[in-house]
C-alpha cells in the first residue's frame, strides 16, 4: 500500500483564457475557486457533488475529475482500489471560466498528493503537460495551475509557460446559459489575415505592458480580430454586452471561450444584463493548492 491514509483537500481557481487578444496563449487566475476532497478508501469510485453542474456532471469514472485523477494515477504508476471524492464547486460550468481546467488541475494536484512520494514522480512541468493534453489548450490549465497571470505555449507537442504576477480589478458578467468550448472553437476559421495575426500580436504584448504598469492602455491592450467576433453569432448577448461596455470605455473581453463577459473594472455591476450573475473578483496570486 502505498497511498496517504488520509483525505487531500485542494482549491482551484477560476480562469479567464485569451484577454482579448492572447488567444490560446494568455489566462488570468481568479478569486472563485473550487473545492475537492479526497480520499483512498475501500473499494470503487464514490463522487458527491455540490453546487455549480451537480445536476448534470456524472458520477462515475467518466466525471471529469477522476478522469484526470486516473490519468495521473497511470503516470505515478499507481492506481488505488477505492477512492472518493467530495466536490464544493462555485464556478459556473461552460461559461468560459475555466472550470474543466479546474477540475483538471485539481485531479492531477490530487492524484499527486495521495500517492506517496508523489511530488518526486511527477513535477510540475508533467503536471502542466498532462492537464495541457487533457485541455486540448494550455492557457486555462496553466494559470489554473500556477496563480496569477500566465503565457502559456506549445513548443513542438510539449506545453510551457511563464507566470507574472499583476493585480487588476475584474468584474465577469455570466450568462444563464452555457456555450461550450468545443462549439466556440467550431466557429473559428482555420485561417485568418496576416494583417489580423500582426494586429493580435502586437495587442497581446501591449496587455502584459497594460496589466503591469499601464493600466491607461488596457482599452487597446484588449481588442483582438482572430476570435471573439467569429463567436458572436453563438453569444449574441455577451457580444452586445461587450461592445456596450467597451463603447463606454471599459476594457472588457469575451472570457475564455465565453460566453461570459470579463472587464477590468469594479463598480460596474449595474450593466448586467437581467438574468445574469456577476462577480466582482480579484487575480488568484496562488494556484491549484493543497489546503488540508
Ligand atoms: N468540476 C467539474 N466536475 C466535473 N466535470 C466538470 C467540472 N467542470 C467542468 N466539467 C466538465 O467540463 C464541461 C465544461 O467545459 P468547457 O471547456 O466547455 O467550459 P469551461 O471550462 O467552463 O469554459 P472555458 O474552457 O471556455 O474557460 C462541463 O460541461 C463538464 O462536462
Ligand atoms: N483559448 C481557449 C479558451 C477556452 O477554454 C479558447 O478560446 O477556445
Amino acid at each position: 500500500m502505498s497511498f496517504v491514509q488520509h483525505p487531500v483537500t485542494v482549491q482551484a481557481p477560476a480562469t479567464s483564457a485569451n484577454l482579448g487578444p492572447g488567444f490560446d496563449a494568455l489566462g488570468l487566475a481568479l478569486t472563485l475557486h473550487d473545492t475537492v476532497t479526497a480520499e483512498v478508501e475501500g473499494d470503487g469510485l464514490s463522487i458527491e457533488v455540490r453546487g455549480e453542474g451537480a445536476d448534470e456532471v456524472p458520477r462515475d469514472a467518466s466525471h471529469l475529475l477522476y478522469r484526470a485523477m486516473s490519468a495521473a494515477f497511470d503516470l505515478l504508476g499507481e492506481t488505488p482500489a477505492g477512492l472518493r471524492l467530495t466536490c464544493e464547486n462555485v464556478i459556473p460550468h461552460g461559461r468560459g471560466l475555466g472550470s474543466s481546467a479546474a477540475a483538471i488541475s485539481a485531479g492531477i494536484v490530487l492524484a499527486r498528493a495521495l500517492v506517496d512520494g508523489g511530488d518526486d514522480r511527477l513535477d510540475d512541468r508533467a503536471v502542466l503537460q498532462l492537464a495541457t493534453d487533457l485541455e486540448g489548450h494550455p492557457d486555462n490549465v496553466a494559470a489554473a495551475l500556477s496563480g496569477g497571470l500566465a503565457i502559456a505555449w506549445i513548443d513542438g507537442a510539449a506545453a510551457e509557460a511563464v507566470r507574472l504576477d499583476v493585480d487588476a480589478d475584474v468584474t465577469v458578467f455570466v450568462p444563464p446559459q452555457a456555450v461550450a468550448t468545443e462549439t466556440a472553437r467550431g466557429l473559428l476559421p482555420a485561417e485568418v489575415a496576416h494583417a489580423d495575426a500582426a494586429f493580435n500580436a502586437g495587442r497581446a504584448a501591449l496587455l502584459i505592458a497594460a496589466l503591469r504598469d499601464e493600466p491607461a492602455r488596457l482599452i487597446s491592450a484588449t481588442e483582438d480580430r482572430l476570435h471573439q467576433s467569429f463567436r458572436a453569432e453563438a453569444m449574441p448577448a455577451s457580444y452586445k454586452l461587450l461592445r456596450q461596455l467597451r463603447v463606454e470605455g471599459v476594457p472588457a473581453v469575451i472570457s475564455g471561450a465565453g460566453p461570459s463577459v470579463l472587464a477590468f473594472a469594479h463598480g460596474i455591476t449595474d450593466a448586467a444584463p437581467s438574468g445574469w450573475s456577476v462577480h466582482e473578483l480579484g487575480v488568484a496570486k496562488l494556484g491549484t493548492r493543497i489546503v488540508a
